[in-house]
């Protein structure tokens, strides 16, 4: 039995701005898509990479990701689709019969820590059909509506029952089918994609369970976190 990481790289970056798609920018001299495999990849519980890759950039994404040579275990690169989801269910579709467990992970999470990869599949192989890695909310959150001239406080959730979750998102492979079939005849239908995979599994009605997150497994989604994640580099290096 074998686990599959299906890496999302196909987004535009719109947040960053820059003029080349996110998974492709620099991050201490490397593309933010090579980080995120060097990790997985030395995780030790990685079978095999399927990278999701910009429209027209496949052959790119092939050339940094696939012939890295610290990088020991097969990587398919396939160009991804319009939203995250339709991007992770192209991946999917790549999934071999022997990959009982599927991992996915943002090439936007370009720090993150191999043991967090190993926690989360731990947590799917102990019985586990959903895992997804959260950390404590810091801030206080308001639920808003739109209100005239300013939106207007509806209430403030416990935040000790919040969590902000990450990537990678672990998942018998089974389900995850499942939930990306029933998530795609709603995104038709409501013209609306999931920011996560965890997302269609709630909606099917399945159990989703939280394990620790990192802090360095954060998002890159501004320059201000590009800035912090190059601080992060230098310290380490
Ligand atoms: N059509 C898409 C959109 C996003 N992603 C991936 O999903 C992850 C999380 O998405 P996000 O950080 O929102 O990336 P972008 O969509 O590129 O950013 P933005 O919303 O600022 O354009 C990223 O690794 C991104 O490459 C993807 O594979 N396919
Ligand atoms: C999947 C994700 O990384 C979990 O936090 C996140 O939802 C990605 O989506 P977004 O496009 O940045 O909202």
């Amino acid at each position: 039995m074998t686990t599959l990481a299906i890496l999302t790289a196909a987004g535009s970056g719109t947040r960053l701005g820059r003029d080349l798609p996110k998974a492709l920018v620099e991050l201490g001299g490397l593309p933010l898509v090579l980080h995120a495999a060097r990790r997985l990849a030395a995780s030790g519980v990685v079978d095999g990479l399927v990278v999701t890759a910009p429209a027209g950039l496949a052959a790119v994404v092939t050339e940094v990701v696939a012939r890295d040579p610290h990088i020991e275990v097969p990587v398919r690169v396939v160009e991804g689709g319009a939203t995250r989801q339709a991007s992770v269910a192209t991946g999917l579709r790549m999934a071999r019969a022997a990959d009982d467990v599927v991992l996915v992970h943002d090439a936007a999470r370009p720090l993150v820590p191999p043991s967090l990869v190993r926690r989360v599949v731990e947590a799917v192989r102990s019985g586990h059909r959903a895992v997804v890695p959260g950390l404590p909310v810091t801030d206080t959150i308001k639920q808003v509506i739109p209100g005239p001239g300013a939106e207007l406080v509806v209430g403030t959730p416990d935040r000790s029952l919040l969590r902000a979750v990450q990537t990678p998102q672990g998942f018998e492979r089974g389900l995850l089918v499942r939930a990306h079939e029933a998530g795609a005849v709603r995104a038709a239908a409501e013209h609306l994609a999931a920011t996560d995979d965890a997302g269609l599994v709630e909606a099917l009605g399945e159990k989703v369970h939280i394990v620790p997150g990192d802090d360095l497994a954060f998002k890159i989604t501004t320059e201000r976190d590009l800035w912090l994640a190059e601080l992060v580099l230098q310290e380490a290096a």
